[in-house]
């Protein structure tokens, strides 16, 4: 049964600032576990959220990171769209000119060759996450991220799961292919539900009142028509990271301090 815990922020810098404690917390006690952390990231408007503070954190050891992407739109990777772009700008190129790139082979995006073909850059990207998560390939089961970060879409969507699409409904895959988004660009690969729902902790990041509504209805009303609502990993945790305005409809009870 999965532990979930709402955050609510007074500004966006606090919001990022506990994200960067969050995520260097995450990535330390993998990295004593395991000798790594392995970390997915949305795009939109999380990774420039996520990723303001972290750069400079000095606790973390970016050298041990394993980097995917929760869902990227099937574009070149110099797109406007991909989700890959905002991460590299955000967080890959400030940490090599810091000399404190993460090793490229660590960073695992999706192949730029295949974009024309979503079913096959679907089928490309799990192989390689099969690499890194070998054991969980051998077993026929499912990886287990130390940390997915997840934004939401004013239709509730996350990754790129979208209300009432097939998808949700997959069962064995751990990437699938989408050519009909609601949200442009229409193809995309994306994490499925059984993957995110492996894994140690989730954290969803949504800010601004035009998403005060539907934070509502998955967080309190639980509300399984919407994708956000089914994220409750089996044997993890869930956090949600709100600015006020988000979280202006939540019932006081439902938002905790920050704390580690
Ligand atoms: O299309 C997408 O949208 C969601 C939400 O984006 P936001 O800008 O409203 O935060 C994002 O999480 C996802 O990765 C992206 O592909």
């Amino acid at each position: 049964m999965s532990q979930t815990k709402v955050f609510s922020f007074a500004s966006g810098n606090d919001i990022s600032q506990a994200l960067s404690e969050f995520v260097a917390q995450a990535s330390s006690e993998a990295i004593a576990r395991s000798g790594r952390f392995t970390v997915a990231f949305s795009g939109g408007s999380l990774p420039a959220t996520v990723c303001r503070f972290l750069v400079d954190n000095g606790d973390v050891d970016f050298a041990k990171w394993h980097v995917f992407w929760a869902d990227e739109r099937c574009v070149k990777l110099d797109d406007s769209e991909s989700n890959f772009a905002l991460v590299k700008s955000e967080l890959l190129d400030p940490l090599t000119q810091a000399g404190r790139g993460i090793p490229a082979d660590q960073v695992v995006h999706i192949s730029e060759a295949l974009v024309h073909d979503s079913a096959a850059a679907a089928a490309d990207y799990q192989s390689r996450m099969e690499q890194v998560f070998a054991d969980a390939a051998h077993a026929g089961s499912f990886p287990a991220f130390d940390c997915v970060l997840l934004g939401i879409g004013p239709d509730g969507h996350t990754c790129s799961l979208f209300p009432g699409h097939p998808l949700l409904e997959e069962t064995t895959k751990w990437v699938a292919s989408i050519d009909d988004s609601p949200k442009p660009p229409p193809r995309r690969i994306t994490l499925t539900l059984p993957v995110v729902n492996h894994a140690a902790r989730v954290a969803f990041v949504a800010t601004g009142a035009g998403k005060r509504d539907m934070l509502k209805r998955i967080i309190e009303s639980k509300d399984a028509d919407l994708p956000a609502a089914r994220v409750a990993p089996a044997s993890g945790s869930v956090y949600w990271f709100l600015d006020s305005a988000a979280a202006q409809d939540l019932s006081a009870s439902t938002t905790a301090k920050f704390c580690l």
